[in-house]
């Protein structure tokens, strides 16, 4: 079932309560790409990851999702090419889903809803000296942005699932090592890309937006692990970590770009 979501501020995670619009905002995220209107670049290169897996240090909860983070002291594990005019380095990934199959993801493709959304976030370490830095600056991230749908058994995700529960309450960090984000790729490498913003305070217009045509698969089971994190602390009354995407924002003067025909 293909449904576009209007969220409204009502049911909303109260992280987001406050935020939900930038006063002034011109390029937030997310939105919905309107395949028709899209233009296709020929000189948009593939875009190119080298991740290395040790460069992989911890999972944490931190009360909206669950993030995997990267040591980016160094340029070991990087995303360049594409719409990038420099390298950027990996700093965490994290996923955004749904209370049940029927929506959890982020953008939308001609208003078509995934069950959930993956984000690989790198930041411009060639103009910016920490991340920190990057998140406030133009172009000062690149986050590419991976749809998931239900089907076959991911194997090379099981690993992540596997130590999920040891995440469960808010702030909760587990070591986590030696894992490659590359495995969660799809293996066809068109994209659209756009100028938008981050998805979560402080939702500063900083982001090139990769989006890859073709999601990823992964089983039920696989998901219903991500619906068993919580929100809440340990000590707190639980709440589900569910449907923690936000909504669709206005395209306003933006054009989506695409590296196929
Ligand atoms: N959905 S998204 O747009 O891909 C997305 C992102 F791009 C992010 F960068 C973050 N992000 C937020 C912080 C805290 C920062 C800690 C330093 C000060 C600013 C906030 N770390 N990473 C994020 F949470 C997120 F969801
Ligand atoms: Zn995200």
């Amino acid at each position: 079932a293909t449904c576009s979501l209007q969220n409204t501020n009502a049911n909303l995670h109260p992280l987001w309560k406050g935020q939900l619009d930038i006063p002034g905002g011109t390029r937030q995220s997310p939105i919905d790409i309107r395949v028709r209107d899209s233009i296709f670049h020929p000189d948009l290169a593939p875009v190119k990851t080298h991740y290395d897996p040790n460069t992989c240090l911890h999972i944490w909860n931190n009360g909206y999702a669950f993030l995997v983070e990267f040591d980016d002291c160094t340029d070991k594990s990087v995303v360049s090419g594409g719409p990038l005019e420099n390298p950027y380095r990996l700093k965490q990934f994290h996923f955004h889903w749904g209370v049940n199959n029927d929506w959890g993801s982020e953008h939308t493709v001609d208003s078509k809803v995934f069950p959930a959304e993956l984000h690989l976030v790198h930041w411009n370490c060639t103009k910016y000296r920490t991340f920190e830095e990057a998140i406030m600056e133009e172009n000062g991230l690149a986050v590419i942005g991976i749809f998931l749908k239900v089907g076959r058994h991911h194997e090379k995700l099981q690993k992540l699932v596997d130590i999920l529960p040891s995440v469960r309450y808010k702030d909760s960090l587990t070591e986590f090592n030696y894992f490659d984000p590359s495995c969660l790729l799809p293996s066809c490498s068109d994209y659209w890309t756009y100028a938008g913003s981050l998805t979560t305070p402080p939702l500063t217009e900083s982001v090139s937006w990769i989006i890859m045509k073709k999601p990823i698969e992964v089983d039920h089971s696989q998901l219903a692990v991500f619906r068993s994190l919580l929100y809440s602390a340990v000590g707190e009354d639980e709440k589900y970590m569910v449907d923690n995407f936000r909504p669709l924002q206005p395209l306003m003067n933006r054009t989506v770009h695409s590296s196929f025909q």
